[in-house]
């Protein structure tokens, strides 16, 4: 995700304001998202080259894309054109093997570690019983996500509940259906959350934490400084008050801290930074209450590359730095290493989506042509929301004619609805033409909206070379069945 001139630099200090006594010193805010010569450069290119995709577009597809020499590309072995013909456009298809793959990656990279996947970044119920097989967790922000993995059997011991203002829904969800940790978020969820608990009972709870880091893809999307909505400061000593109050409540058993910095974070640093300053408070409270709390929860924002040559993070190397890390923070400060979690959601699902539209309409205008599609903001809000930058790609034809500077835009009533600005597209491009976009699979359709009442977009899973409907189109009739009339 680039910064757009709407993305405030990190640097800022972090706001000291008026609050609880600080048992720690200020720490002025961390701004390591940058490269350092200790951070290894993953390859940029994970497909090589081939004679049909000489440059490299489909290094940011699932790994099972393969460029054909009519200009058409399979997914899993699925023609991307046949399953844009069979279930329509727009149509999201999803490779299992990539999703699947990725999950194992991560399993790998952090062994010992839980694993859950953050919901977020899109579920449906095939998504959930997939991360349930390779054996990760989950994690939620409503009762919706959490009904909707309870329906595929979702154990949810392995289920964690986040959110900064918790539904009443939502924590009677998450305590009648048992979820294994939730995570406190403010100071007012631990009195709330407590009185919902039956006598005699426990339930165990984490510690959201703000560590002064600032890193991620967007303004929109860091979450380790204190001039956001999320957890609680450790810089103003609210994270320390908060830790004290949950010791004092017995229905509350407090397992450990969480700390999820921000998104599309590029490099392992403030992956460290956070770390360090998490394992300290562990280290205070040790030291003031007595006890060693046996779990971290270091979040997810692992970034992928949108566009060939951009950088994802490596995350072989975040897993071993990380328990470097942890293993000689806690040394020094003479703590058990407590159990690690993490929470990848755009890592897992991200590249295994590929978006395909119809091309409905073309204009040139200046020294560009406008290419108009049958989606557009309603599916992928992410161009207008953080100004990202996709590599569309025309499948099931080929072109002679040179390429040529365009707009991929979308159908809806906004000239803003860009779903992919100054591309190069093929210069003969119609209507009738099949634009792919990808690396679709997170936060495209978990943040669709129901603009223009055009209809959310089906998702089709492709394995082992056939195709099947996971979610369906949303229809005229699922969007007017809401509205009950005068
Ligand atoms: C608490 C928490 N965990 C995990 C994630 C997943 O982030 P990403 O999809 O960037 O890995 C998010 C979203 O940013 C989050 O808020
Ligand atoms: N929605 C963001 C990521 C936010 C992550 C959720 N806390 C994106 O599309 O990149």
């Amino acid at each position: 995700m680039r910064p757009t001139a709407a993305a405030t630099p990190c640097g800022a200090a972090p706001s000291a304001g008026p609050g609880p006594a600080v048992i720690a010193p200020p720490v002025p805010a961390d701004t390591s998202d940058a490269p350092t010569p200790r951070d290894p450069q993953p390859p940029e290119d994970r497909t090589a080259a081939s004679p049909h995709d000489p440059a490299g577009e489909l290094s940011v597809w699932p790994a099972s894309a393969r460029a054909t020499a009519e200009g058409d590309v399979t997914v899993a072995g699925v023609s991307v054109t046949e399953a844009a013909e069979r279930f329509g456009t727009p149509v999201y298809l999803l490779d299992e093997n990539e999703v699947r793959q990725r999950c194992r990656a991560y399993l790998r990279a952090f062994p010992g570690a839980d694993v859950a996947y953050a919901a977020k970044a899109f579920l449906c119920r095939a998504v959930a019983h997939w991360v349930r097989e390779e054996g990760l967790g989950l994690d939620v922000c409503s009762a919706g996500e959490l009904e909707l993995a309870v329906t595929t059997g979702f154990p949810t011991d392995r289920v964690i509940l986040h959110g900064n203002a918790k539904s009443p829904d939502d924590l009677g969800a998450a305590l009648r259906l048992g979820v294994g940790r939730i995570v406190i978020d403010s100071p007012w969820e631990i009195s709330r959350l407590a009185a919902r608990i039956p006598e005699g009972t426990r339930r165990q709870v984490m510690v959201r934490i703000v560590p002064g880091v600032c890193a991620g893809g967007h303004t929109a999307v860091r979450t380790g400084t204190d001039d956001q909505k999320f957890g609680l400061s450790l810089t103003d000593g609210t994270a320390q008050h908060a830790v004290a109050r949950i010791l004092e409540q017995p229905k509350l058993e407090l397992v450990g801290l969480h700390c999820h910095i921000g998104s599309q974070i590029s490099t392992v640093k403030p992956y460290l930074s956070a770390l360090r300053r998490t394992v300290g408070l562990l280290a205070r409270i040790r030291d003031q209450y007595g006890v060693a709390l046996p779990q971290l929860d270091l979040g997810g924002g692992h970034a992928v590359a949108y566009r060939p040559g951009e950088r994802s993070l490596d995350i072989e190397a975040l897993g071993s730095r990380v328990r470097a890390e942890l293993t000689e923070a806690c040394a020094a400060a003479r703590l058990p290493v407590p159990r690690l979690t993490i929470e990848p959601g755009r890592g897992i699902i991200a590249q295994a989506g590929v978006a395909v539209y119809r091309v409905l309409a073309v204009k040139t205008t200046g020294t560009k042509i406008l290419v108009a599609v049958d989606g557009g903001m309603s599916d992928n809000p992410r161009p207008a929301l953080y100004g990202v930058r996709y590599a569309p790609r025309l499948v099931g034809r080929r072109s002679a004619e040179a390429p040529c500077r365009a707009d991929v835009v979308g159908r809806h009533c906004e000239a803003g609805d860009v779903l992919a600005a100054d591309v190069m597209m093929p210069g003969d491009v119609r209507p009738g033409d099949l634009v792919a976009v990808p690396v679709a699979g997170a936060y495209h359709l978990s943040m669709a909206s129901g603009y223009n009442l055009v209809g959310r977009p089906p998702v089709v899973a492709l394995t082992d070379g056939a195709a099947r409907l996971l979610v369906r189109r949303e229809s005229l009739a699922d969007m007017n069945g809401r509205d009950i009339g005068l």
